[in-house]
């Protein structure tokens, strides 16, 4: 139910119980977890709007094809020092669904090591036992390949490991490139087994990845359509589009005896500032229970900045009043880096996503619009190959030894990521990576195959930590959001990064040459060929200028002790806070070798789960009304009965402007 932008007013409560920051990924989930008991009121807060699906969105075929610019966030780094001194573009979803629409579709978990990595950095709970409940619990598995397919494509999930009740469709599409055959079994040639299920807990392999995908009209499948569309009728559930959230404010300082939280003398968050555009007025809303932070890796640490939480010495220099001196906020930073390199295949007659013009596009389109098949279901990517360390290098025994004996604090941000807490932590994540490294079962490097000759190397554990942080208390300063954050990724900060590309891209020319890969007759070119295929220097400066994002920032609030940088428990409550959980990309405290939209649609899973328990322990809470008091409404025609509905901005009237007394 879509109501009119002036509804906003009418509708919306002075308080909810919860709400959320962010309607993306882990947003939509949680809203639609929590709603589920009709007694509980939720308020999602979306800087984007409703897509209008477009084929651009809901096509597979057409990934690839560019963002609609406003439903982008359009981030840009700081230039990559370790690389070409160059800045990077780095889309991420500005939208209801948030990154699930501009996606790739791939659908891929990580090795069962990654996960228990999680665990090990001090997070019971999180291990790949603890995330198995939740990545089955979110999808709905659909395994409809041609019997065909499946013997060619080696496409045999085991289907213990997947559920088949969740909300998010993920399935295969109803056509596959000839060239993915080839690439599974060149990989294999190489010695790296072809997996039947990449999902099952071994990821070191080359497989069909399956995809967020409808089977039934082989169209995306995102967090909008799997959690939200169907559950717009609830009337405790409200979603207001084009506001974006820009600051958390504080309430009281609460003493609850009675909560699993650990909430003792800890900050209570009152509820959040939002505007509909820079120069419109901010309104505030109050939470009853809690806010959840569900902005993705890259803003919600720039807001926790702007609102006071943070290391201190960025907070000074935001000029923030300081409420929780916690360093780690916008710390730990990792990406996947990738370099997509060439190999065009010129077999006459290979039939490529490069057809798709003309009279072939027009039959094509006709073929996916009358009856959901052919090409056009098939989204860029669907066949790919993750290697270990074992698969890149015989030595791989003496380069984790070096790694062991260098000094971790030296790749390290310099300033705020220099704190003891942070050091301590990643000197905890240095030596995880490197034994995870050292397993046969979990992936160092990634190669993703196109149809048409690109074969895309991303390091998949990397060393290199970057930063994110405000560059003003306003997010909205200079007109929007993304010029005053600052995103450094630091790429090969941590040499051995760029050092696991280099060894990828040997592997694509050794690749190329296998029996299977010859047969589409590869036309490797500069700097990709056998001029510079040997040779590391040549092929480190081709690094050097193409990496790019594979859109998958993480652990800028990382789930970590206290005392190793983290800035969430593992019931991801913000330190220092009784009531603020963060539950997106962010937490992610070490990158699993993977896609990760799996592993965020399994924390949001396991953070509906975990808020409802942490709810119910706590009530009956007496203190909790009385620490907050119900705050003024900051709606000029009062509180209304709650009404079903999206709120659509541009929000209009009614919020407070300025301070008014109570929360800061
Ligand atoms: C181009 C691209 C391709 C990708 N390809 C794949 C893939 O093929 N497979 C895969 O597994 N993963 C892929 N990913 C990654 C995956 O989509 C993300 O990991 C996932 O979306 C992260 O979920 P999230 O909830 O943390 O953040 P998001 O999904 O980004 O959601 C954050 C939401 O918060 C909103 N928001 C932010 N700030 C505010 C604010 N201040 N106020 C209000 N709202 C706010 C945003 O608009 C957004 O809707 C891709 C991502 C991108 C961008």
């Amino acid at each position: 139910l879509l109501l009119p932008a002036n509804k906003f007013i009418d509708i919306a409560l002075p308080s909810y119980d919860y709400i959320i920051v962010g309607g993306g990924v882990a947003g939509l989930v949680v809203a639609n977890r929590l709603t589920e008991n009709q007694n509980v009121t939720v308020l999602v807060l979306e800087a984007g709007d409703l897509d209008p699906a477009p084929d651009l969105i809901t096509v597979p075929g057409l990934v690839g094809h560019g963002f609609i610019p406003s439903q982008n966030w359009n981030i840009t780094t700081a230039p990559q020092a370790s690389l070409d001194n160059r800045t990077r573009d780095y889309g991420q979803g500005h939208v209801v669904g948030g990154g699930s629409i501009l996606n790739g579709l791939v659908m891929t978990r990580g090795a069962k090591h990654d996960y228990d990595a999680w665990r090990t950095l001090g997070n019971p709970g999180w291990s790949w036992h603890g995330m198995l409940h939740y990545f089955k619990k979110s999808e709905n598995f659909s395994t409809c390949v041609t019997p065909e397919d499946r013997r060619r494509l080696y496409i045999r999930p085991h289907m213990k490991v997947h559920g088949k009740k969740g909300p998010l469709q993920v399935g295969y599409p109803r056509f596959f490139y000839n060239s993915s055959k080839n690439f599974l079994e060149g990989v294999s040639e190489l010695g790296i087994p072809i997996l039947h299920d990449i999902n099952a807990g071994i990821s070191a392999g080359a497989s069909i990845a399956p995809a967020t995908i409808n089977d039934r009209n082989q169209s995306r499948a995102d967090s909008r359509r799997a959690y939200l569309d169907s559950v717009l009728n609830r009337p405790n559930l409200h979603l207001a589009t084009q506001q974006t959230v820009t600051r958390i404010l504080f309430g009281a300082e609460v003493v609850d005896e009675s909560s699993s939280l650990p909430v003792k003398g800890l900050k209570r968050i009152y509820g959040v500032e939002f505007a509909t555009s820079a120069d419109s007025p901010r309104k505030r809303v109050a939470c009853n229970k809690e806010v959840i932070l569900a902005a993705g890796a890259i803003i919600s640490p720039a807001l926790l900045q702007v609102s006071g939480i943070g290391p201190t010495p960025i907070l000074e220099e935001l000029g923030v009043p300081v409420q929780i001196d916690l360093p780690g906020v916008g710390q730990n930073l990792q990406d996947h880096g990738m370099v997509g390199a060439f190999y065009n295949y010129t077999r006459p007659g290979l039939f490529t996503a490069n057809n798709l013009t003309g009279d072939i596009l027009e039959e094509v389109e006709g073929q996916y619009f009358a009856n959901r098949t052919g090409p056009l279901t098939h989204p860029l990517i669907s066949t790919l190959a993750f290697a270990s360390l074992r698969h890149l290098a015989t030595n791989w025994k003496s380069l984790l030894s070096n790694i062991s004996n260098s000094q971790p604090e030296s790749y390290l941000p310099p300033g705020p990521g220099q704190h003891p807490t942070i050091l301590k932590g990643y000197a905890q994540q240095h030596r995880l990576l490197t034994s995870l490294l050292s397993h046969p079962t979990v992936g160092a490097l990634e190669v993703m195959a196109d149809s048409i000759g690109t074969l895309t190397a991303a390091v998949q554990h990397p060393f290199s930590r970057g930063f994110v942080r405000a560059l003003s208390a306003d997010l909205f300063a200079n007109g929007s959001v993304a010029p005053n954050i600052l995103l450094d990724p630091r790429y090969c900060s941590h040499p051995f990064d760029c050092d696991i590309l280099v060894r990828g891209l040997k592997l694509n020319n050794q690749l190329v040459k296998t029996k299977a890969m010859q047969q589409l007759i590869p036309q490797p070119s500069y700097p990709w060929d056998d001029s510079t295929a040997q040779n590391d220097t040549a092929l480190l400066e081709a690094i050097h200028s193409k990496i790019q994002t594979e859109f998958h920032p993480a652990g800028s609030t990382s789930m970590l002790p206290l005392d190793l940088g983290g800035v969430v428990s593992p019931r991801l409550v913000v330190y220092g806070t009784s009531n603020l959980r963060v539950v997106d990309a962010g937490i992610i405290p070490l990158l699993p070798a993977a896609h990760i939209q799996a592993a965020v649609y399994a924390i949001a899973e396991k953070a509906g789960d975990m808020i409802k328990q942490d709810s119910t322990d706590r009530e009956p809470n007496p203190n909790e009304g009385e620490a907050t008091p119900p705050p003024p409404n900051p709606f000029t025609n009062g509180p209304p009965g709650l009404g079903p509905g999206i709120v659509q901005g541009p929000g209009v009237g009614g919020g407070f402007h300025g301070d008014h007394g109570h929360p800061h």
